[in-house]
């Protein structure tokens, strides 16, 4: 193994049976994860089942009662600094200081990290310019809409150049063209090797942004059980047509299994390849496709089994 290896090993963050009650209400019971360098990760469940206290313990800002945590290989415990310097941190809402602009939060932010005056504000000026504040620069976050508050935490939460970024409900109050913008950015990010761990509630959203999703129910994170869910709902392809009754045809015909859904006819294919061959084949039977993809959102479709078997 080379040293860029073990750099790039020790970046991951990762959680072994953590847990975390708050007096009588156990918040988090049982939450085991791992998130690898240059990879975007999902982080998904309903509102209380402890999304937001399992970051908190990730960041080092809350201890956790059972468990063990490592961020690039620290320990939140026991070396909190090395853990704060490695990670990003964008709460759901951004505690700010009114009455400093923009530029002086991200400026204090930048020393906070042992950054020099100059080089803190060089760095602050071109985050806001990433984010789209330079003309908010030198006025009072105060005046801030909500969509930029959040573009002000996100920018704060970069200061450091982190190896991991957490970001809690990063697209809240978001509008359109921000959402794709962070979209893209988040997948820059992580193209430059950093370790993302994104929470969301707009499940079709991150379809196109994450490579793994965390599955959170009651304080438990759900393994291999909601990873096969996942895996079975990208199998899940509609098929639209001309003509539904002549496709139900072929399908029997042919002996292909399907579900007739009100949205449509779905059936499941193991594979792009296997996609291909489905449509070359109907195709070839006369079946007049006018559209032949994914059946919605495979994250939207495993939270709403989840949630169902959990009722
Ligand atoms: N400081 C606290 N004191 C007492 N209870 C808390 C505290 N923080 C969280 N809880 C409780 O712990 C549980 C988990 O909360 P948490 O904020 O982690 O959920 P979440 O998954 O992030 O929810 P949401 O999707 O609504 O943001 C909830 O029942 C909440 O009421």
């Amino acid at each position: 193994m080379t040293a860029t290896d073990t750099a790039v090993d020790t970046a991951a963050v990762s959680a072994r049976g953590v847990a975390r009650a708050f007096g009588s209400v156990q918040a988090v019971a049982d939450a085991t994860l791992e998130v690898r360098p240059g990879t975007v990760t999902a982080l998904i469940g309903p509102n209380g089942c402890g999304k937001t206290t399992l970051m908190l313990m990730l960041a080092g800002l809350l201890r956790p009662d059972a468990g063990e945590i490592r961020v690039a290989g620290a320990d939140p415990r026991h070396d909190s600094a090395a853990v704060r310097a490695a990670i990003g941190w964008m709460p759901d809402q951004l505690g700010s200081w009114d009455n400093l602009t923009c530029l002086q939060t991200l400026t204090l932010m930048g020393r906070g990290y042992r950054l020099h005056k100059h080089e803190a504000r060089e760095r602050g000026a071109g985050l806001l310019d990433m984010v789209h504040l330079s003309e908010f620069a030198d006025r009072p976050t105060r005046v801030l809409s909500r969509g930029q508050k959040q573009r002000l935490s996100l920018a704060r939460a970069l200061m450091n150049d982190p190896q991991v970024l957490l970001l809690d409900e990063p697209a809240n109050g978001l509008d359109p063209r921000s959402r794709v913008e962070l979209r893209t950015l988040v997948r820059e990010l992580a193209a430059d090797g950093k370790a993302v761990l994104v929470s969301s509630h707009v499940l079709a959203e991150l379809d196109e942004m994450v490579d793994d999703a965390i599955f959170m129910s009651k304080g438990r994170t759900l393994g291999d059980e909601a990873a096969e869910k996942v895996a079975d709902a990208k199998r899940r392809y509609r098929v639209a047509t001309l003509d539904d009754a002549a496709l139900k045809e072929v399908l029997v015909e042919g002996g292909v299994p399907f579900d007739d859904e009100p949205s449509g006819v779905v059936v499941r294919v193991g594979s792009e390849e296997e996609a291909f061959q489905a449509l070359a084949w109907l195709m070839s039977r006369g079946v007049r496709v006018h559209r032949f993809g994914p059946a919605g959102s495979a994250l939207e479709q495993t939270y709403m089994a989840m949630e169902e078997e959990r009722r």
